[in-house]
Order: structure tokens, then sequence, then C-alpha cells
């Protein structure tokens, strides 16, 4: 079905247009593609090609050989297939590839299917780190694929110098517009747009976001409120989905200028939310062989969760361009430069698809980590009791606990911040840089051949004692406010939680005063505990935690009470 609505000041626009690239009178998306977008679709390695020569050569070579039969040609094919794959695994096996010196899991060697069990699994950060314990700083997680652990391939690989994005990134960019998500756009094309994005998360644009913040966590305290009336002074509360719900709207607000009601609701009534994480988780999925991806686009209906999706994505934008700038300007008016700095108009397909990622992107980071703090906080009462009084102390009435302003004075609830993004990244291990190819590398003093992509997994670097000591599994906010000393290692250029670099996070820091906002409003106004502290909603629940590129959590079950 055809889509078209109404802006307020100009045309009509028509979705139909922005997938198929064409122009119909009066449709706003101004010229063609090419003369606007800031990227392109690349043509990209796909496996219909290879799969259709495997299949046909042992039909070409009986019906010249010998006698054309069903058995001959499946005889045939099981020997042409079996002897393709027993020579691939020998090279990737054996002494001959260039990543034979690094150590790793054989099956990780001769085939991706080890790092793609590994993915689907949710385990891929704890599994890391024992290998990085076992064998080092350098361990083979693929045929072509390294991880890497040593701080200084921080700087080395999304530094000055470092290395464009690898093919990882490839499906998080939708296949049927004619441009890329900013997560996946490399070199001149990734720094003009988020030249854009920059402009948006200046000072002034912070401003604004944080008042849209605001409203949305004052719906929340309220709902919370009401709970603990109804409950005669108590409330048990999931606040590992609450958390989602807020981040959620939240995001809802900046991408498309709002239309999510997840915390007014108490719920994901219209299934959104459970629509993002399932496309997010299937496309890390399918990241890990992203040359699949467009055969199995090819498979009618195979591609469900993206198409839902993509209607999400077209609806919103739709209700965004609609509705018109609110009160307060959202992420999306500077995206879409509405207020008139760039020479030639962004299109409106690279808002559309940012839009989204600001949705995948900035929702379940967010209130990972903020639910991650909160257990931290339960599994210690001494430093909760610590991080309340000094909320009380820089916010005397509940009303000012919503002032960024005073965020400076916050200098223990930051570090137990800054400490539960250390022990727990909200992207455990993200995706890989890609070395160009040519010559190899040396990174972190090892040399690295060309084509390899390399993760650097803050998780694993996180966890370091080459980094953090004494005790880098433990809990200890003080280290990033103690003193410097010889007893202590407290490497400040090891933390990524943000990751690094040009394409470090764009929204880090939106990131740090929503945590900050959010924290601080909960600490002054509610005692919080476990409902359940000997189990996996209480002080097991690390162990739910799931890394699929973003991360995925169980249930975090906290009793309320009023202050
Ligand atoms: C605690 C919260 C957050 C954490 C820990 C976090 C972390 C990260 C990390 C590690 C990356 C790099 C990913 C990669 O290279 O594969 C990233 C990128 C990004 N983040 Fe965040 N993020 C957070 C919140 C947000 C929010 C709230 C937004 C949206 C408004 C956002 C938007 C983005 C975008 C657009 C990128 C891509 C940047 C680029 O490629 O240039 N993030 N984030």
């Amino acid at each position: 079905m055809r889509r078209e609505y109404k802006d307020a000041t100009a045309g009509s626009v028509c979705f139909l247009c922005i997938q198929h690239g064409t122009q119909r009178a009066g449709c706003l998306l101004g010229p063609p593609w090419s003369t606007t977008s800031t990227s392109t679709v690349s043509s990209r390695r796909t496996l219909t090609t290879p799969l259709f020569a495997v299949l046909l050569q042992p039909i070409l070579l009986v019906s010249a050989l010998h006698t054309l039969s069903v058995l001959n040609v499946l005889a045939s094919e099981a020997i042409v297939i079996s002897t393709l794959f027993a020579s691939i695994a020998i090279y990737r096996a054996g002494p001959w590839h260039p990543l034979a010196h690094v150590p790793g899991p054989f099956a990780a060697r001769i085939s991706k299917y080890w790092s793609f069990k590994l993915l689907l699994s949710g385990e891929k950060h704890r599994v890391l780190k024992e290998l990085h314990d076992k064998y080092g700083d350098v361990v083979r997680t693929g045929p072509n694929e390294v991880s890497m652990v040593h701080a200084d391939a921080i700087r080395e690989v999304f530094g000055t110098g470092g290395f464009q994005k690898g093919p990882f990134y490839e499906p998080w960019s939708d296949p049927t517009l004619p441009t890329k998500a900013l997560l996946n756009l490399r070199g001149d094309a990734h720094a003009n747009r988020r030249r854009i994005w920059n402009r948006g998360m200046n000072s002034e644009g912070l401003k604004g976001f944080e008042q849209v913040l605001a409203k949305r966590l004052v719906i929340m305290l309220s709902q919370f409120d009401k709970m603990v009336k109804e409950g005669n002074g108590k409330a048990t509360v999931d606040l590992a989905a609450w958390f989602s719900y807020l981040t959620f709207d939240f995001m809802g607000d900046l991408a498309f200028g709002g239309g999510f009601d997840m915390l007014r609701d108490g719920g994901d009534k219209n299934g959104l939310w459970a629509i993002i994480k399932q496309g997010a988780k299937a496309t890390a999925i399918i990241a890990q062989t992203p040359w699949v991806v467009p055969t199995f686009n090819m498979i009618p209906g195979a591609n469900f969760i993206m198409d839902r999706l993509r209607r999400f994505a077209m609806e919103s934008a739709s209700a965004r361009v609609k509705a018109g700038t609110g009160e307060s300007k959202d992420l999306w008016y500077h995206l879409m430069d509405e207020d008139n700095h760039e020479k030639v108009k962004p299109p409106l397909h690279d808002v559309l698809v940012d839009g989204v990622l600001v949705i995948v992107a900035g929702s379940d980071t967010s209130s990972v980590a903020l639910s991650y703090f909160i257990y931290q906080m339960m599994c210690h009462p001494e430093l909760y009791a610590r991080a309340q009084a000094e909320v009380d102390s820089v916010y005397p009435d509940a009303e000012s606990a919503l002032d960024s302003g005073r965020h400076d004075e916050l200098k223990f609830l930051t570090a137990c911040i800054q400490e539960s993004l250390r022990l727990f990244p909200p992207v455990p291990t993200g995706g890989p840089r890609k070395i160009p190819a040519g010559d190899a590398k040396i990174i972190a003093g090892k040399l690295i051949p060309a084509e390899t992509q390399i993760y650097v997994p803050a998780y694993v670097i996180h966890r370091s004692p080459k980094n953090f000591s004494p005790g880098p599994d433990n809990y200890d906010p003080e280290r990033w406010l103690r003193s410097s000393s010889d007893k202590e290692t407290l490497n400040h250029a090891a933390f990524m939680s943000f990751s690094y670099g040009a394409a470090n996070c764009a929204a880090k820091h939106l990131a740090w005063r929503e945590l900050l906002m959010a924290t601080s409003a909960l600490l002054k106004r509610y005692n919080m505990k476990f409902v359940a502290p000997e189990s996996k909603t209480g002080k097991d629940w690390e162990s739910t935690m799931k890394d699929f590129f973003v991360t995925e959590t169980g249930g975090l079950m906290i009793e309320l009470t009023t202050r």
C-alpha cells in the first residue's frame, strides 16, 4: 500500500519513492539520491554466485564425462563440495595461512560457524575473556579474524590512522534504501554525516534534549509513586524493564519527535520494543556472515523481522514529518538541518535510517547501564548509602534532582556509574575493524596480516589487571577517585565503554547526562532492595546478561519504598 502524507510546509512524501529511488511530482525528497545522499549502497560480496557455480559445476562435469543421471550428479556434487570444504579447512588450519601464528580455538580457525554459534549463545564476552586469559593479548576468533586486548590496540585500531569498519556492519543498513546508517558509514561519508550529528549533540542541543528527558523521568517516577501507593507503601518493580521503557520513549522523542508511550502504558502495548529488539538481535547474528545477507534477502518472507522494523521506521518518520517540529528541537530537527547550516540539505532517507539507529543504539545501551548500576548498588549497600547521601547533599529537595547543572558535584555517583560501565560495558565486544588489502600492519606490537578483521572487546580490556588493578573483577568505584599510587593501576586510556576515535559513541555526553539524571532522581526519591536476593532477579542477575552486540538482560526485581 502506498503511504502518503502532507508536510506542514511543503508537498507530500511517498515512501515508495524513498525505497525505489523514483520521484513523484510533489514528493519532498528533492533531487535523486546520487546527488544528495551522503552515501551509496556498496556492492557486496554475496553467496549467490559461488553457490550457483558450486552446484552447476558437477552437473556440467557429469554431462561432459559420464551419463547424466540423478545418482551421478549427487555423487559428483558430494565429491566437489567435500573436496572444496576440505581444502578450505586445511588451508585455514594449516601453516600457510597468514594468521597461523595466532593462537585460538581450532574450530574458530576453520569456519565462521564457531563465531556464529558463539554470538547466538550471548556468551561472546565471557568466552573471549576466557580465551584471552588462556592465550594472551591476541586470539584468532575466525578464519580471518582476531581479537586484541592490549590497551594500545584501542588507539591504533580506532584512532587516527586506524582502520575502517569491517563487513560486520553492512547488515545494519536497510538494503532497500539508497543510503546507510551512520554506524555503517566509512571515511568522508562518515565524517560528513557525523558533523551534522555532532552539531545536534552540542551543548545547546543537549540542553533541549535534557528537558525532554526530564519529562519522561517525571512520568516514570509518578508511575512508581502510584504503584507504591497501591501497594501500601511498597512496590515490586522490574527496573530493567522500566529502564527500557524510559530509554525507548526518550529515544523515540529524540529520533521522531515522540509517539512512544511505554512509560505511560507500563509496557510494550504496540509490540514496538519487541520489534526493535528482535531486529537488532537478528542483525547482530547475521552480521557474523554478512555475505549470506543478499542471498537470504531473496527468500520470500525470510526477512520478516527486518520488514517489520522497516515498516516501523517508515511510520515513525511519516508521523514526524506530519507533526513538524514541536516545542523543543529533537534530533530529527538537527539531522534534517531544519536550521539551514548545510549547503545541501540531507536527504530524508539519511535521516530515516539514522532515526532507527538512534533507537537501536540509544535505548538498550542506556537502560543496561542504568540496570547494572542499580544492581551493583543493591549488591553493595555501603556504597549505595554513600551515593544516596551524596545525592541528598547535592539536591536537598526532590524537585531539584533533575538539574544537570550540579552534575559536577556528584563525584562519587559518577565514579559508581563509571565503575558499572567498566565492569559491564553495554556494548561488551562491539564490531570489528578491518585492515585494508595490501600490507600487513603492526598493531600493539603484533604483525597482523592485511584483510584481517579485528575485534577489541571492551569487556575483556576492562577486566585486565594490566589496566585496572588490584581486583579488576571487583566493583570498586573508589579506584576512579583515589590518587595514583605504585600499588594501583588505573589506565584511563583503556576505558572504552563509548568506544574511541572518530566513530565513537555519537551521544556519549547525552548518555552521561541521562545516566546521572535518572540515577540521582531514583536515589533521591526511593529506598531500594532486591526482592529475592539469592536468585537470577537478585545477586545472580549479572548471569542473565547476554551479548548480542547490544546487551540483553533478564528482569531485575526491586522493591521500592518512598523515602
Ligand atoms: C550508556 C549509553 C551508551 C553506550 C555505553 C554507548 C556505546 C556506544 C559504542 C561502544 C559505540 C560504538 C559502536 C561500534 O563502533 O560498533 C556507539 C556508537 C554510537 N552510539 Fe552510543 N552508546 C550509548 C548511548 C547512546 C545514545 C543515547 C545514543 C543516541 C542518541 C547513541 C548513539 C550512537 C550512535 C549514533 C553511534 C554510531 C556512531 C558512529 O558510528 O559514528 N548511543 N555507542
